[in-house]
């Protein structure tokens, strides 16, 4: 262990730069040290829970290396290091298994939910998604959304149609992989800053009725707001999802405006209005 020791506290010349000033001279425990610090330092940085974690993992044990390789190994912060370094693998280690090993929770069922409409997000917060909302089967006739009335859900249509109605008109028809309740929702908690009076629920805009048997997954609207307020990534990776769901919402009414408006224009400055 001697030889160990000598060998990590000798001090020799290491090329940190190009060049006849480039070279410092310094022992392997004190780089040890300054990785430690860096790999800590870029933890801070980061908001990937797995990556933090191991990051972490590696500038502790670098720091334990830097106390221990000293004329007297500094005993206190090496247990106390040696201990978060443990922590901190035991996280790396669960992060890993939720993230990459979906397969032994997931249906196939949310596995498509997943990849269709939140892979951006972790699946640690899809599953906790998951958990706040219910698969349903929905009859034809079903009223999803009243326009005007507070929204009990926000909804993603699985299988099925919907048509959307604005002062009785059809403005839009919806199907698999819309959302349905998202836009009040939206405009409640746009703006993490905004003022509370920005964030009060706002009624539908529409009244979403089923055109056919649906299949779908159903949050409640206030355990969505309330889950979304709470969790950042939660609240980042469902806005996400909702924003492309509107650009594509934006799209498809405005098709179906001008063609109504070639025979009815009458009919859609009503429903513009
Ligand atoms: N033009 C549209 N095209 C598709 N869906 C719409 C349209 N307007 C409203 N909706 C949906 O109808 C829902 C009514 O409640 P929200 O306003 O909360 O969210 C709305 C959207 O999900």
């Amino acid at each position: 262990m001697r030889r160990v020791n000598a060998f990590m506290v000798r001090e020799r010349e290491i090329r940190v730069f190009p060049g006849a000033r480039g070279r410092v001279a310094t022992s392997l425990s004190s780089v040890a040290g300054h990785v430690s610090f860096l790999l800590l330092g870029y933890s801070y940085m980061t908001s990937d829970l797995l990556t933090l974690r191991a990051l972490a993992v590696g500038g502790l044990s670098a720091a334990v290396v830097f106390q221990y390789f000293r004329d007297v190994p500094l005993w206190l912060p090496i247990r106390w290091n040696a201990l978060f370094v443990a922590i901190n693998v035991f996280w790396v280690a669960k992060l890993y298994y939720d993230e990459y090993n979906a397969e032994h929770w997931c249906t196939t069922e949310e596995r498509s939910l997943y990849d269709r409409h939140f892979s951006h997000m972790a699946l640690n917060s899809f599953r906790t998604l998951l958990k706040h909302g219910k698969w349903r089967d929905i009859e034809r006739g079903f009223e999803f959304t009243k326009e005007g009335k507070m929204n009990e859900n926000v909804h993603v249509l699985i299988d099925g149609s919907a048509e959307v109605y604005v002062g009785g008109k059809s403005v839009n028809s919806i199907d698999a992989g819309s959302f349905i309740g998202e836009m009040s929702l939206m405009r409640s908690i746009a703006g993490s800053n905004a003022k509370k009076q920005s964030k009060r629920p706002r009624a539908a805009s529409a009244t979403v009725v089923a055109a056919e048997r649906c299949r779908v997954f159903s949050w409640d609207d206030g355990e969505l707001r309330q889950l979304i307020q709470q969790n950042e990534q939660i609240k980042s990776g469902v806005q996400a999802a909702f924003g492309v769901g509107l650009a594509e919402k934006l799209l498809t009414t405005r098709v179906m405006s001008t063609k109504v408006f070639a025979q009815e224009p009458q009919r859609v400055s009503h429903a513009l209005a």
